[in-house]
């Protein structure tokens, strides 16, 4: 396969590397994802992750298997172990039924390796759309914040919401971003702090209980969230804190705007009830990781409840920006997202 290099992906020599996103920003390691055993640890882990990012990785780690010479029996196999190392973002499900096509294929080695590297271009353009799509809906001199990480690191290409702030902001229509930090795994506050300010634009760090006081004192002017699944009715399940700042937008009549490209669509979940949500160690919550290593403040067997994404229900979205346009909460109420 070419040589192949995103924000957080590169195939190189055959090979399948992926920047470590929990060592990010302090240590910028790149580790080789090239065995099935490998690449279902760095997703467990959440070194790659962002819900694109996962089904890229998977699909073009299943390429380079076949390229290197696995057979078809195994291939199978290897595409159900991948499809099932995380259960929310639908983007893997997706991206792996695409790939399970090729590997039906006669020439199957040729077929996944074409389909991986397309998903791949057609990740960036989806981006690319969204962030048009989006900055269209983005009012001059915005004061925007947003949750978790949703750039380049967890795409292909630009990102999604933080795709939409970063077109926003080059129209000159962002005044500065307010990051959430996104306990308990820190995206905003290591991630989309670091993407923001390498991208120069202004940004300041928030605890996620500060949300709500900045939203009093009027501080925002919309919100931005990507999204790991949308079910059929429109429900959105994404990082876990997403739902509160919904229920908080509303309270406080801001605009609260979900970007994902069409590869984040389920129309086969009815609803938000019907989406799996990954649950989590209880280190993550009882204490810190990083490059750093383990800090752990909690007493010892303190018992916890960690989700890693909620569900906020369709009504309280203003808008959900696709790479095919923004979709309106009539036409959601309509069934623009029930199966065609
Ligand atoms: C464009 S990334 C979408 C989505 O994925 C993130 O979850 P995680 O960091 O657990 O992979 C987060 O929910 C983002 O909004």
């Amino acid at each position: 396969m070419q040589t192949l290099h995103t924000t957080s992906l590169q195939v190189r020599d055959n090979q399948l590397w992926i920047l470590d996103q929990q060592a990010l920003p302090q240590q910028k390691n790149w580790l080789d994802a090239s065995s099935v055993t490998a690449l279902v640890d760095h997703i467990h882990a959440l070194r790659v992750r962002g819900a694109p990012l996962i089904g890229l990785s998977a699909s073009l780690l299943l390429a380079l298997l076949a390229e290197n010479g696995m057979a078809k029996s195994e291939l199978s196999q290897a595409l159900e172990v991948l499809r099932a190392a995380r259960p929310t973002a639908v983007n893997l499900m997706n991206n792996l039924d695409r790939m399970k096509q090729a590997l039906a294929q006669e020439e199957f080695v040729a077929a996944l390796s074409a389909e991986a590297l397309r998903l791949v271009e057609e990740d960036k353009a989806l981006c690319d759309s969204i962030a048009q799509a989006g900055s269209e809906l983005v009012t001059p001199g915005s004061r925007v914040l947003t949750h978790c990480n949703t750039g380049g690191l967890a795409t292909a290409g630009v990102g999604t919401a933080i795709g939409v702030i970063t077109r926003a902001f080059q129209q000159g229509k962002i005044e500065q971003v307010w990051v959430d930090e996104t306990r308990p795994l820190l995206q905003g506050g290591r991630l989309t702090a670091w993407e923001l300010a390498e991208l120069g634009i202004p940004n300041r760090l928030i605890c996620d209980s500060m949300a709500a006081a900045l939203m009093a004192q009027k501080q925002v002017d919309a919100i931005w969230v990507g999204a790991d699944r949308i079910a059929a009715n429109g429900d959105v399940a994404n990082k876990i804190g997403t739902y509160s700042l919904a229920v908080l937008a509303r309270y406080h009549q801001i605009p609260f705007y979900v970007a994902a490209p069409h590869t984040t669509l389920d129309p086969h979940c009815p609803d938000g009830s019907a989406i799996p949500i990954e649950q989590r160690a209880a280190c993550e919550v009882t204490g810190v990781s990083g490059s750093f290593g383990q800090l752990q403040w909690a007493p010892e067997n303190t018992q916890v409840w960690n989700p890693a994404f909620d569900v906020t229900p369709a009504e309280l979205i203003s808008g959900w920006v696709l790479d095919t346009g923004v979709v309106t909460p009539q036409e959601v109420a309509a069934g623009y997202f029930q199966p065609r």
